[in-house]
């Protein structure tokens, strides 16, 4: 398949183990305390969130102007970065519009594309990481992504219905509106049809991967993963779950994805050294980060009700993040399709 040509199976080898394990270790790290009934300050749930504006989250995305090219073993030339720059400028221009235009659809969208992409990146990781030969038809990996996409998006809002309810009001107060016509998904009727709905959908998703499957470990891990994040995302507050795996579940996993990509980063990999493959990742992602770091700023300045608490920065924070994820998973999905992942 497409995906084994990207780099020798020494640099893959290598980088499974380090893009794979920290998002095992950390999200059973914080299953133990908080099933133990530990609690947390809310201001400290938040740093990790806070963190993924550097630390692997927003960077993960500041490379997408490379991206496309690299996966199409093409040089990235100025036509190649420029195409991505209009993608953004575009795509992620009118969804900023749509926002201060109808902020409660915006979240709901953003909620939406989220488990897309969240569930995309996973598929990515389960048949080019974890050499999964279980996934063997085109629904059997959509339900995949409906199933990993769920677990961050559709989780937290079963079993912490108020902490996800105040998150999307931080969200849409700072366009001075109210998060009332999101008031149905909150309701206890309308969180138990969607518990039965996608509890149905993951058992049956991994009953027919167990049937499908030739060799029994790349599907024990995607049941392993698959339950202890559901666990994770069922014990953990949603704030610091959401955070702690936003940078070191799916951005790392994604950086990974791009390191395969780029041939210099790759060549490192094959010589086991990962501290060059993620420096250059490290150079590449930082122009756009700090460009995105201003924007943030542009859209402090725009913004109806401008926020003052810890909650608000984040929430503006993540309706920026919203608006570079729509082009962001025309990206990805444009990889996803050079690289054969739904096939
Ligand atoms: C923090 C948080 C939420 C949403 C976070 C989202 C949607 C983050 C998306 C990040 C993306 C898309 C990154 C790009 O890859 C919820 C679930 C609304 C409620 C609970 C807390
Ligand atoms: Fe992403």
């Amino acid at each position: 398949m497409a995906l084994t040509t990207d780099a020798t199976a020494a640099a893959r080898a290598t980088l499974a183990r380090v893009a794979l394990a920290p998002g095992w270790a950390a999200s059973a790290a914080l299953v133990v305390p908080f099933l133990a009934g530990v609690s947390v300050p809310p201001t400290l749930q938040y740093v990790p969130l806070v963190a993924s504006v550097v630390v692997l989250g927003l960077p993960h995305g500041a490379v997408d102007h490379f991206a496309v090219a690299r996966t199409r073993d093409e040089r990235p030339d100025l036509r190649a970065v420029g195409r991505v720059v209009a993608l953004y400028a575009v795509v992620g221009g009118a969804y900023a519009v749509v926002w201060f235009l109808a902020p409660a659809a915006s979240l709901a969208l953003f909620i939406a594309v989220t488990w897309f992409h969240w569930g995309q990146g996973d598929l990515y990781a389960l048949v080019a990481l974890a050499d999964a030969d279980h996934l063997r038809s085109l629904p059997q990996r959509a339900g995949t992504v409906l199933v990993r996409g769920g677990l961050p998006m559709l989780v937290p809002l079963l079993a912490f219905p108020a902490w996800y309810r105040r998150v999307a009001t931080d969200l849409v107060s700072l366009f001075a509106a109210d998060a009332a016509a999101l008031a149905w998904a909150f309701r206890p009727d309308a969180r138990a049809a969607l518990a039965v709905a996608y509890g149905a959908l993951v058992a049956a998703t991994l009953a027919l991967g167990y049937v499908r499957a030739e060799s029994r470990r790349p599907w024990a891990l995607d049941a392993a993963e698959t339950l202890g994040l559901l666990a994770y995302f069922a014990v953990v507050p949603p704030v610091l779950a959401v955070g702690v795996y936003f940078c070191l579940w799916h951005s790392l996993r994604h950086v990974a994805r791009l390191l395969l990509v780029d041939d210099a980063a790759a060549a490192a990999l094959g010589d086991r050294d990962l501290s060059r493959a993620f420096a250059r990742f490290a150079r590449d992602a930082l122009p756009l980060t700090v460009a995105s770091l201003a924007l943030l700023g542009g859209l402090f300045v725009l913004v109806p009700d401008p926020p003052s608490t810890v909650p608000g920065w984040v929430a503006l924070y993540l309706v920026f993040i919203a608006v570079v994820t729509l082009p962001h998973v025309v990206v990805v999905t444009v990889m996803d399709r050079e690289q054969g992942v739904w096939a």
